[in-house]
């Protein structure tokens, strides 16, 4: 059997996650697309290989959590019995957001407000726009550059002894953020990728603080990973001698490589499969955006597109994975619920340490 009849047979990845609603090039024009006409990836004749994504993704087979579906269903109002809602827990609890004029930033406090939540007025930005007040989900928030942060943060906490932090910042900054907020002692969410992983998870250990790290808050995609560590811890080289591919394409703006194809990579790794992460691809160029992987224009400057294909060793078996998610709710909402999270934990006493997206998964507080 080829590969082809396993591809086209289905016609959809085995798991795909479209969301409705949101510079660096690093990979060059011509590596990109020799990979993306590879043979082993798509029907070599197929001159866009992407093109049956891209249809999958015309046609959104899945859609995760969309815009209408908000509007319909408030945060703040509970879905089920597992589902949380602010008022009812009495968690009304404030959140301060870090890097609150970026796309997450905005998103988040947008999310927060609609779940009932308090937001603080001040939010950690960068250098250039420290004193100035910005206006985000219809609040008033001063933006504090990277000095007398510990100072603020401490009059903050004192104010707001329930306070959560949520931090979507520049990879940049990830490791000196974690290091203030384990010091003056707040639980935060920091969804922010990059930086030194190994560092900010030794200094959150480290302080015994209550924090959520994850780079990725979608709900679905985190099952997803959740499923494939799963898959890995069961079937330890189950896909040895495969080779794996991997294409990742994000906004032009995106300082670095993507964090959860990181951690999918892993559970690959895990699988059997020996692969290095510098071998992943990165698409940043919004013309191959648009003509290869088929991102929808209004899009190009917010989406999260991942592929990940496995070949068999004498190529007669493949696998493709897809998690593409355009603009940011997904994460907003996840963000939001990591928060609710932390704040109960924070409440019932609960053990001090490093919490993922899967723990709040597993706990059904995901709304
Ligand atoms: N965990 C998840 O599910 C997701 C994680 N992310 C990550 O969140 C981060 C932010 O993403 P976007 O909002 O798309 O980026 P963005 O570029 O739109 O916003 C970045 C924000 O950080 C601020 N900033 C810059 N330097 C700073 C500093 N030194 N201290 C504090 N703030 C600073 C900027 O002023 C801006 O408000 C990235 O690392 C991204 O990979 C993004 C989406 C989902
Ligand atoms: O920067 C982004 O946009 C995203 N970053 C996260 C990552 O690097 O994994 C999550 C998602 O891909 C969106």
């Amino acid at each position: 059997m080829s590969s082809f009849s396993i591809l086209k047979s289905p016609s959809k990845p085995l798991f795909f996650v479209s969301n409705q609603l949101e510079k660096q090039f690093s990979a060059s024009d011509l590596h990109v697309s020799q990979f993306i006409n590879g043979q082993q990836f798509h029907k070599p004749s197929i001159s866009k290989p992407f093109t049956s994504t891209s249809s999958s993704i015309n046609k959104k087979p899945i859609t995760a959590i969309t815009a209408t579906q908000k509007n319909d269903k408030p945060l703040s109002s509970s879905s089920s019995s597992m589902s949380l809602s602010v008022s009812e827990e009495n968690l009304a609890f404030p959140i301060m957001v870090n890097g609150c004029t970026g796309k997450m930033g905005k998103a988040i406090i947008e999310a927060g407000v609609s779940a009932g939540l308090q937001v603080v007025p001040v939010s950690f930005g960068s250098e250039s726009k420290s004193g100035q007040i910005v206006e985000v989900g219809g609040k008033e928030i001063h933006i504090y550059g990277p000095s007398r942060r510990e100072n603020i943060l401490t009059s903050l906490l004192k104010e707001n002894p329930n306070m959560i932090v949520i931090d979507f910042t520049v990879p940049a900054t990830v490791n000196a953020n974690a290091e203030l907020y384990s010091k003056v002692g707040v639980p935060f969410v920091m969804g922010t990728t990059g930086g030194d992983r190994e560092m900010l998870y030794n200094t959150v250990e480290k302080s015994k603080g209550y924090a959520v790290i994850s780079p990725q808050m979608g709900k679905q995609v985190v099952a997803f990973i959740a499923a494939m560590d799963i898959m890995a811890e069961q079937f330890p080289g189950a896909f040895s001698g495969y080779s794996l591919e991997v294409i990742e394409s994000h906004q032009s703006s995106k300082l670095d490589p993507s964090g959860t194809a990181k951690d999918v990579i892993k559970c690959f790794q895990k699988l059997g499969i020996s692969y290095e992460l510098d071998q992943m691809q990165q698409v940043r160029d919004p013309e191959q955006q648009l003509e290869m992987v088929g991102v929808p224009e209004e899009h190009l400057q917010g989406h999260a597109f991942h592929v990940y294909h496995l070949t068999s060793p004498d190529k007669t078996v493949s696998f493709e994975f897809q998690h593409n998610v355009c603009g940011t709710s997904i994460y907003a909402e996840g963000a939001i619920d990591a928060a609710i999270f932390l704040a109960k934990k924070v409440q019932s006493k609960a053990d001090r340490h490093i919490y993922s997206m899967i723990d709040v998964l597993r706990e059904g507080n995901m709304r």
